[in-house]
């Protein structure tokens, strides 16, 4: 029987999947890699919501697929997984509502500061409203950095629902690659900074998208203009932002991601008022933890049973995988 280990908890879906088809599912005993490290060595599968290191798959002598519970792979090795011959599944559509949403609520709880009325109500300061200005979203310029699934949907929730006048860059866009509902495309990074009220980050981090958000670039922001980043904390030089939050040339900022996570003790945002932050909790309503469950599990059954799966992060990989160790799985599925 296969073993599946699963990293850190997930939608039970995923493990019920798994245990119908005949898998063996073994919850490793805590989140961290430690705990991780004690139960991958006779594992066929692995399902990960944090980083795999490489240490932890030369662990792994029958690992034959790792399913990164998410979009973004940033945290797995992926090039020395596939020199392993283990190729590594993903969830590209499984969160994009729940990432969408959430970019959302934090351009409206920025621009209204909600965190901050909600304390001072608690503390019964009502005088929060002569204090504070408060900015509504309709007809403001709204930012989009890469035009992805997330980037896509926001626009199409902020036009809608807010009406935003939306603008994006993203550089691998054809220039035809817009659809008619009337997000502007512009061509540099600085044309979309220069011009939006609202800042929205929507790429993955990668070498070359690190710190897109740098110093030379928050100075080329609209004087009291918000940025929101539900994406990775490195696309964003958090200290550079920290001063421009400070000095109030950016009002506000929306952080669900961070440069190091979890948020080390002293770091530099969260002891700013202007700021909302969440615990990287974007992708994770009930309804994309299911969904992201069900996808890790239903790829983990392909490859166990020979057939491609729908979201390799390198389909060209696939003829170069390791074969699984436990025989006869194909002929038990459907
Ligand atoms: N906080 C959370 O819980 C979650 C965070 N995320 C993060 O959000 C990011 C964006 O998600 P999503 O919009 O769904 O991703 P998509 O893959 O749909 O889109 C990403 C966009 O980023 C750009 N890009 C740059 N380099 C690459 C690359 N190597 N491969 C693919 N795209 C690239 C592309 O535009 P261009 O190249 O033109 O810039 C692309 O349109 C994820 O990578 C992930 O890191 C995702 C889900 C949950
Ligand atoms: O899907 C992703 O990339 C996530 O960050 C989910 O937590």
């Amino acid at each position: 029987m296969p073993i599946c280990v699963i990293a850190q908890p997930i939608h039970p879906i995923g493990a019920q999947i798994l245990r119908e088809a005949g898998v063996e599912v073994r919850q490793s005993p805590g989140p961290g890699l430690d705990s991780l490290r004690e139960i991958i060595a006779e594992a066929d599968a692995v399902i990960v919501r944090d980083s795999l290191p490489a240490a932890l798959m030369d662990a792994a002598p029958r690992l034959c697929v790792i399913a990164n519970h998410g979009t973004g792979t940033d945290k797995i090795d992926v090039s020395h997984a596939e020199s392993k011959g283990i190729p590594v599944v993903f969830t590209p559509d499984a969160n994009v509502r729940s990432v969408a949403e959430h970019a959302l609520m934090l351009m409206l709880a920025t621009a209204r500061q909600a965190v901050q009325a909600d304390a001072a109500t608690r503390k019964g300061h009502w005088r929060f409203k002569y204090e504070q200005p408060l900015f509504s979203l309709c007809g403001k310029t709204l930012g989009i950095v890469g035009w992805g699934r997330t980037g896509r949907l926001l626009c199409d929730m902020a036009a809608r629902a807010l009406d935003m006048r939306v603008v994006v860059w993203s550089p691998s866009l054809p220039a035809d690659g817009l659809p008619p509902s009337g997000a502007t495309r512009v061509d540099t990074l600085h044309e979309l900074l220069r011009t939006s009220d609202v800042v929205s980050l929507h790429r993955p981090l990668r070498g070359d998208t690190r710190h897109t958000l740098d110093k030379a670039a928050l100075e080329q922001m609209k004087p009291g203009a918000i940025v929101i980043n539900t994406s990775r904390g490195g696309l964003i030089d958090e200290s550079a932002l920290a001063d421009a939050l400070r000095d109030g040339r950016i009002y506000g900022a929306g952080l669900d991601v961070f440069e190091t996570e979890p948020l080390p003790a002293g770091s530099v945002v969260a002891g700013l008022p202007n700021v909302v932050l969440t615990p990287h909790v974007a992708g994770s309503t009930q309804e994309a933890l299911e969904a992201t469950a069900r996808q890790c599990a239903e790829q983990i059954l392909s490859v166990l049973a020979g057939r491609q799966p729908a979201h390799l992060v390198h389909p060209q990989a696939w003829d170069r995988r390791r074969q699984p160790a436990s025989s006869n799985f194909a002929e038990r599925q459907p």
